[in-house]
């Protein structure tokens, strides 16, 4: 008898109409909103919409939660849950969580010897020349690429499999909305954009948990979810798993999964230029104290999420009388599985329709938050300027990089569609970018061009294209020696992973220190210091990148040239008496600044030893199976976490701008009486 598993069509719950209406509907709700709130913000406020000095700890914390937040991070970790159990979730978040708080260093670093900049490559160029440019602006395109195709899948294919909504459609449709809100509202709205999809991003996470351990009928307690699952590790057993069971920590896949996840992950914060967007808009001081809480803040979303839709769907499929299964009487498919559709699937027997809707609703904003930080990223890092006028004035600027958003909402659309007619899914592209063949061996040299002195660029090229050839080859053989053929689905199996991006980021690491200490530089960081300053001074962006902050009046602009030029001021070169006190400053200044970074890295330290060692090897190494009590333990962990961060994130901004929303809401108020008694 034939045992080949029968799998069925993923059936659609809601209407097409539903997906059109909140890709076009919620897409263009979002764009109305920001303008209306940018129009507030000119209107009745000093700031203007794009200038950047002005961002909290708790609303940069909230834009990293919101940007870090992707299609991926709640569909994959899901499926993570739904394939190795409960490591899955736990191994996602670490593998985001301790790059994001390690980042903190790496932004004090960057306000400590480069504070006027605007990208990471405007310092790679200062500091080592067109040359050096060119290859990290390719890098940093190519991760933002990979970034939004990630997001284009993961979207796409859940609004296809939800309403049927024609995918390619789904792919166009779903950035446009986005590049409207940003070119309206440039990096302040977006802020203010990630903090209100935070918001709803744990409203939903607490609707499912409350739904999934507390009142569903298909579950409704953790104890009959864990009587399920230990049914599901009889049922189908995973292999490598302690007894095939999905109640443990003890999974050899998963922690493959988490050493790939951990190494890889790097890739997605060094890279990306929303990230060191982030770290440049806001105080020194507070930039390191919002990585650092940012990181562990959205540690709760794929823990929390993950560990309650991914072990559902698992859990659900042992229990025969559920028709409302979308595969039912199927498991899910591999390719299914591997599109994310794990989530949804629970979501859809969790609530019916309205579990569909919300899981649809969440993961469309986890896309547009986090396309657009790559949005506003991939505008800052577009080279006009740079190579093709010189001189463009700063509205020339402004108006060429809004062409380019809209070209690149454009491209994203193409890209995604390519992808899927390609058959690449989401859990692929995740993997590329994961193995980060191409992308890891970037991360040192970038890393080190902000923090190390005697760094050189020989070392900068061989670590970085070096690590990238041999982590390639890496991926191919290993993929070739461990699986027997070298094929577009085994390229994406977790050991031709972990061949790649071991090598790419360890060979990288060992080149550029390597050829860097056979002759060392003795850079001072004076050229990227003077950043700012060379700016103003000669009127034009010598250094290299165009603005960052997609700027939508010529106000916002003034406003940064004043504040260039008072740090332009701060670093003039000493020529009198006055000088001295400003030196003075500038060494109180560097001092705490380095406190911060020591700060940031007894902090990441801490976490990495309390995440990467101390909860999960203990429990892998003695084979412990959870019991019935643990297992409510943990479950009860992922839902304070995800209480604590979610107030935290939607609480601390609102507290920190408390005086702002005053004056906001105080001015509109007297307008409104103003005019209504004319
Ligand atoms: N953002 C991630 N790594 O999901």
């Amino acid at each position: 008898m034939s045992s080949e598993p029968s799998y069925s069509e993923f059936k659609p719950l809601l209407a097409q109409s539903v997906g059109y209406g909140v890709v076009v509907g919620v897409g263009f709700f979002f764009a109305a909103l920001m303008l209306i709130l940018t129009t507030l913000q000119l209107k009745f406020f000093k700031f203007s919409p794009a200038s950047s000095e002005e961002f909290t700890p708790g609303l940069v914390c909230c834009g990293i939660v919101s940007a870090w937040t992707w299609s991926a991070t709640l569909l994959q970790s899901s499926t993570a849950a739904y394939t190795f159990g409960v490591s899955g979730p736990w191994w996602y978040g670490v593998g985001g969580t301790i790059q994001v708080a390690m980042f903190g260093m790496v932004a004090s670093k960057v306000k400590q010897n480069a504070n006027g900049a605007h990208t990471f490559l405007e310092i790679v160029k200062i500091r080592f020349g067109t040359s050096a440019h060119i290859l990290f602006t390719f890098y940093g395109f190519l991760c933002i690429l990979v970034v939004c195709g990630s997001l284009l899948l993961g979207g796409s294919a859940t609004v296809n499999a939800l309403t049927g909504m024609n995918i390619v459609a789904a792919c166009f449709l779903l950035p446009i909305g986005i590049a409207v809100y940003v070119i309206f509202g440039g990096l302040r709205a977006t802020f203010i954009c990630d903090w209100s999809h935070t918001i709803i991003l744990f409203i939903i996470i607490y609707i499912f948990a409350f739904r999934a351990y507390g009142t569903s009928p298909a579950i409704g307690s953790v104890s009959r979810l864990y009587d399920l699952l230990e049914q599901a590790s009889i049922d189908t057993p995973v292999v490598g798993n302690q007894g095939g069971s999905y109640l443990t920590m003890k999974s050899n896949q998963g922690l493959v999964f988490g050493a790939v996840t951990i190494l890889s992950g790097f890739t997605g914060v060094v890279c990306d230029q929303g990230y060191w967007q982030r770290a440049i808009a806001s105080h020194p001081e507070s930039t390191t104290k919002a990585y650092m809480l940012g990181g562990i803040s959205w540690f709760a979303v794929p823990w929390a999420f993950a560990s309650c839709l991914g072990l559902s769907a698992r859990a659900l499929l042992t229990n025969a009388s559920l028709p409302n299964f979308p595969t039912y009487p199927f498991p899910l498919s591999p390719s299914q599985t591997s599109a994310g559709l794990a989530a949804p699937a629970a979501a859809a027997v969790l609530m019916g329709k309205g579990g569909a809707i919300t899981v649809l609703l969440v993961v469309f904003m986890a896309v547009t938050s986090a396309a657009s930080a790559e949005l506003i990223g991939v505008s800052s890092l577009f080279i006009y300027r740079t190579y093709f006028r010189p001189n463009a004035t700063g509205d020339e600027i402004v108006r060429v990089s809004h062409y380019f958003i809209c070209f690149w909402a454009l491209w994203m659309g193409c890209w995604a569609t390519i992808l899927n007619a390609a058959h690449i899914d989401l859990g692929w592209v995740n993997y590329l970018e994961y193995r980060g063949s191409i992308l890891s061996p970037a991360v040192i040299p970038i890393g080190l061009t902000v923090s190390w002195s005697k760094l050189t660029k020989a070392g900068v090229f061989c670590g970085a294209i070096g690590g990238a050839i041999l982590g390639m080859l890496a991926w191919m053989i290993g993929c070739w020696k461990i699986y027997g053929q070298i094929n577009i689905t085994n390229l994406a199996q977790p050991y031709s992973a972990l061949c790649s991006s071991l090598t790419g980021l360890f060979v990288s690491g060992i080149l550029t220190v390597g050829v860097s200490l056979l002759s060392p530089a003795d850079y001072d960081f004076s050229g990227t210091r003077a950043i700012a300053t060379l700016e103003d001074t000669n009127g034009s962006n010598i250094s290299g990148d165009d603005t960052p902050d997609i700027t939508s009046d010529t106000e916002s602009q003034k406003e940064r040239k004043g504040t260039s030029e008072k740090e332009s001021s701060l670093k003039q070169p000493v020529s009198d008496i006055m000088e001295v006190g400003l030196e003075k400053d500038e060494e109180t200044r560097t001092r705490s600044l380095k406190m911060v970074f020591k700060k940031a890295l007894i902090y990441s330290s801490i976490l990495t030893l309390i995440v990467v060692i101390l909860v999960p090897l203990p429990m892998f190494f003695s084979h412990y199976i959870f019991s019935k009590k643990f297992y409510t333990f943990w479950t009860a962990c992922s839902i304070i976490w995800a209480l604590a961060s979610g107030t935290f994130c939607i609480v601390l901004p609102l507290w920190e701008s408390r005086n702002e929303i005053g004056t906001i809401l105080g001015s509109a108020y007297r307008s409104i009486r103003k005019r209504s008694s004319l």
